[in-house]
C-alpha cells in the first residue's frame, strides 16, 4: 500500500474550545492510483493532505507513506521527507513573479536529489515555448501548468493537489485534470487531490467523502473516465 492512513486524529484550539479537526480517518490509496477527497468546506480535506504531505503534524494515528512512517520524523527528516518524496499544486499557483517560468522549474530542480530535466517537464505541461516569459504575462491556466511542472520537475512519488483548479474557467479546468492524469500515467505518480466538485471524482481510482472530519464514504471505481470527458 502507498498510503497507509491509520486512527488519524487532529484538533485544533479555537478560542477556549478544542475542535477535533480529524477524528480518526482511516485511508489507503496503492501507487499509480488517483485518489479524489471530496467533502464540504471545512471538513478537514486539506488538514488531512498537509500531514499526509508533511506540512503538518496529526497528534495521533499513523501515516505511512510507500513504507515511510511520516508521523515519526523529526522536523528535518520531515523537511527531506516534503522536498524529495512530494509534489503540492495548490488552487493559486504561488510562483516567484521574479522569475521567468524556467527560472521558477529550476529553483525546485537545484535542491532536488534527482529531477527531471526541465525542458521535458515544461515540454510535459506543453509550456516549452513560454519558458523565458514571466508569470504575470501567463493566462491562470497557464500559470497552474507552470506550478505542476514545478511539482513533478522533482520527480515526486506522491503529488498532492488541493482544488487544482478551484480558480480556473470549465475549459481550462478540464485540460489541468487531464494534464495529471497525464503525468500520472507517464510518470507513474501517485495522486492526491481535494476538490469541491463531485463530477471529477470519475478521474479517480479512489474516492474519500469526509464530512466533520470523518470518512463517511469510500468508493473504488471500476472504470476510470478520461478527463476530457468529464463534463459539470
Ligand atoms: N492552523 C489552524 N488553526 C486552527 N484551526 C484550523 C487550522 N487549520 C484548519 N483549521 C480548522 O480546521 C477545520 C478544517 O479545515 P480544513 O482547511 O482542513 O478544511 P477543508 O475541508 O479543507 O475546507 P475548505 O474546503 O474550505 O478548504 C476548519 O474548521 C478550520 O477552521
Amino acid at each position: 500500500m502507498f498510503i497507509d492512513v491509520s486512527n488519524l486524529k487532529k484538533s485544533y484550539p479555537s478560542g477556549v474550545v478544542i475542535t477535533e479537526v480529524l477524528k480518526g480517518i482511516g485511508m489507503k490509496l496503492e501507487k499509480r492510483e488517483i485518489g479524489v477527497i471530496l467533502g464540504p468546506s471545512g471538513s478537514g480535506k486539506s488538514t488531512l493532505m498537509n500531514i499526509i504531505g508533511g506540512i503538518d503534524r496529526c497528534d495521533s494515528g499513523r501515516v505511512i507513506v510507500d513504507g515511510i512512517e511520516v508521523n515519526d520524523l523529526n522536523d528535518d527528516r520531515l523537511i527531506d521527507y516534503r522536498r524529495e518524496h512530494v509534489g503540492f499544486v495548490f488552487q493559486f499557483y504561488n510562483l516567484v513573479p521574479d522569475l521567468t517560468v524556467g527560472e521558477n522549474i529550476e529553483v525546485v530542480s537545484n535542491i532536488s536529489k534527482s529531477p527531471l530535466n526541465t525542458d521535458e517537464v515544461l515540454t510535459a505541461v506543453e509550456m516549452r515555448d513560454k519558458k523565458y516569459r514571466f508569470p504575470r504575462e501567463l493566462s491562470g491556466g497557464e500559470q497552474q501548468r507552470v506550478s505542476i511542472a514545478r511539482a513533478i520537475v522533482k520527480n515526486p512519488k506522491l503529488l498532492l493537489c488541493d482544488e487544482p483548479t478551484g480558480a480556473l474557467d470549465y475549459d481550462t479546468s478540464r485540460s489541468i485534470l487531464r494534464l495529471l492524469q497525464q503525468v500520472n500515467q507517464k510518470y507513474g505518480t501517485t495522486i492526491l487531490m481535494i476538490t469541491h466538485n463531485a463530477a471529477i471524482a470519475a478521474m479517480a481510482n479512489r474516492v474519500f467523502k469526509l464530512r466533520s472530519g470523518e470518512i463517511v464514504e469510500e468508493t473504488v471505481n471500476q472504470t476510470i473516465v478520461p478527463a476530457e470527458r468529464i463534463e459539470w
